[in-house]
């Protein structure tokens, strides 16, 4: 195998997903591919079925037909926790953490929730144990550093400001060790200068070699960091090709016609 066909493996697949509620087709004949250290976004006006797409990618909801792949190997079938054991990790639109627990906790239980040792092991205060232990916290500090809130360690996930939350949010799925997140609408809630930051910090998580899905409305922040963009509307495919090929796409531009740019 070239290198040049090695890069362009695809790490996760969707072939032929359709999901239906009852009589309502969410999604139908969905196909599309992320390869290795590619950044995919998947967008749509509302209703279009991004999250239900995301859902189904992460075992949150079992297609109606077709079948998701990562790394070859078939992941329509798991439960959600199993997917997360795959190194496909995701992010929450709703913030899901432990308000009453440091930041610094936070990112450490993301640790101990995959890490090889467990945090009833660590009570026990083996020697081996603790020093795998101070190995953890080592690590979660880089996190912190590595997505720019260790000054915030010792505060309350809770009390972060939103912006801070979904960076938290970030770190915490990064300390599983993903080879791929998906990320559901990071940037809601971030004011311009937070959205400058969030669009280093993907490139600088892609240099770590981790591919990104990424479900967004702010089309600034997803014409910048996307190497390829994927447009559903009604539950279907309109278009999937580079920035600059969906930004003059006349379907594309037809199906966000009177939603607005920035909150299409
Ligand atoms: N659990 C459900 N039961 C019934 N219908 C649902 C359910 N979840 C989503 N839908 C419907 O499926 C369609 C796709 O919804 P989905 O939330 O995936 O869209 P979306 O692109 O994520 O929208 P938004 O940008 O507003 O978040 C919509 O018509 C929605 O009303």
């Amino acid at each position: 195998m070239t290198q040049a066909t090695k890069v362009s493996k695809p790490i996760l697949s969707i072939e032929h997903v359709a999901v239906r509620f009852g009589g309502l087709v969410a999604i139908s004949d969905m196909s599309f591919g992320v390869k290795e250290g590619e950044l995919v976004s998947l967008i749509g006006p509302n209703g279009a079925g991004k999250t239900t797409a995301f859902n189904v990618v992460t075992g949150f909801l079992r297609p109606t037909k077709g079948e998701v792949h990562f790394r070859g190997a078939p992941l329509h079938t798991l439960k959600p926790h199993q997917v997360a054991s795959t190194g496909l990790v995701r992010t929450f639109q709703k913030t899901s953490l432990f308000s009453s627990n440091t930041v610094f906790e936070n990112v450490l239980t993301g640790m101990h929730r995959h890490g090889s040792i467990s945090a009833w092991a660590t009570l026990l205060a083996l020697p081996s144990l603790r020093r795998e232990e101070a190995r953890l916290r080592e690590s979660a500090w880089e996190i912190l550093d590595f997505v720019g809130i260790a000054h915030r360690a010792d505060e309350l996930g809770g009390s972060l400001p939103y912006g801070e939350q979904r960076l938290l949010g970030v770190a915490v799925a990064l300390a599983a060790g993903p080879n791929m997140l998906l990320l559901d609408e990071p940037a809601a809630g971030m004011n311009p200068s937070e959205t400058a930051e969030f669009m280093s910090l993907l490139t600088r998580i892609r240099q770590r070699g981790i591919s990104i899905l990424l479900v967004e409305h702010d089309m600034p922040l997803v014409m910048g960091v996307s190497d390829r963009i994927v447009v559903l509307n009604y539950g279907k495919i309109i278009a999937n090709g580079s920035p600059a090929e969906i930004q003059a796409n006349p379907e594309v531009i037809r199906a966000y016609l009177g939603q607005g740019v920035k909150h299409a």
